[in-house]
C-alpha cells in the first residue's frame, strides 16, 4: 500500500527571544537520553539568500503527531514546503511525501544541512549518509 501523506506541524510560535532560551534550556536536558525536544526554527529565504522570514514552532509541549516525525542524514521520504492560506498572517509548515512510502515505513525527514555542534546529539538515522550527529545551528 503506497501513502498519500500531507501533514501540519502544529506547536506553539514563539518569539525569536523565547526560541534561544527554550534551546538552551533543551540542551541542557539533551544529556539526559529520555528527553526529546521538537522545536524547529524555519526560514525562508530571498534568492539572494538572505532570510527574510523566521518562524520557530515548538511542538515539544504541545502539538500533532507530525512531533514524532525523525530526522534522516539522506532527507527521508518527506519535504517540506510552507504553505500560504489567503488571510492567514503566517504561512503553515506543511509535510508531503517526497517518494512513494510504503505502510509500517517511518516517516523522516532533513532537519538541516548544518551542524555547528559536530560532537551534538547522536543521529540514529541509520541511512548510508548518517553524519553521525543531528543538525544544529546557532537559534
Ligand atoms: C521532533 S522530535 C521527533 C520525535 C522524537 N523521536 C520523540 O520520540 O518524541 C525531535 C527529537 O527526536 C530525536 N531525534 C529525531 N531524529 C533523530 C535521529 N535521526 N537520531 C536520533 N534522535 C533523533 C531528537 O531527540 C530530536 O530532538
Amino acid at each position: 500500500m503506497l501513502l498519500n501523506l500531507q501533514s501540519t506541524l502544529i506547536g506553539e510560535l514563539l518569539t525569536t527571544k523565547e526560541a534561544r532560551r527554550r534551546q538552551q534550556m533543551y540542551d541542557k536536558l539533551a544529556s539526559d537520553d529520555h528527553f526529546s525536544s521538537a522545536l524547529l526554527v524555519v526560514r525562508e529565504h530571498l534568492p539572494s539568500g538572505n532570510a527574510c522570514l523566521r518562524i520557530n514552532i515548538d511542538a515539544t509541549k504541545a502539538g500533532n503527531v507530525a512531533r514524532f516525525i525523525n530526522h534522516s542524514c539522506d532527507g527521508g521520504n518527506l519535504s517540506t514546503v510552507l504553505v500560504r492560506s489567503s488571510g492567514a498572517l503566517l504561512p503553515r509548515l506543511c509535510f508531503f511525501a517526497s517518494k512513494d512510502i510504503k505502510e509500517g515505513e517511518e516517516l523522516t525527514f532533513s532537519y538541516g544541512e548544518i551542524r555547528v555542534q559536530p560532537k551534538g546529539s547522536k543521529c540514529f538515522c541509520g541511512s548510508f549518509s548518517c553524519l553521525g550527529t543531528l543538525p544544529s545551528e546557532h537559534t
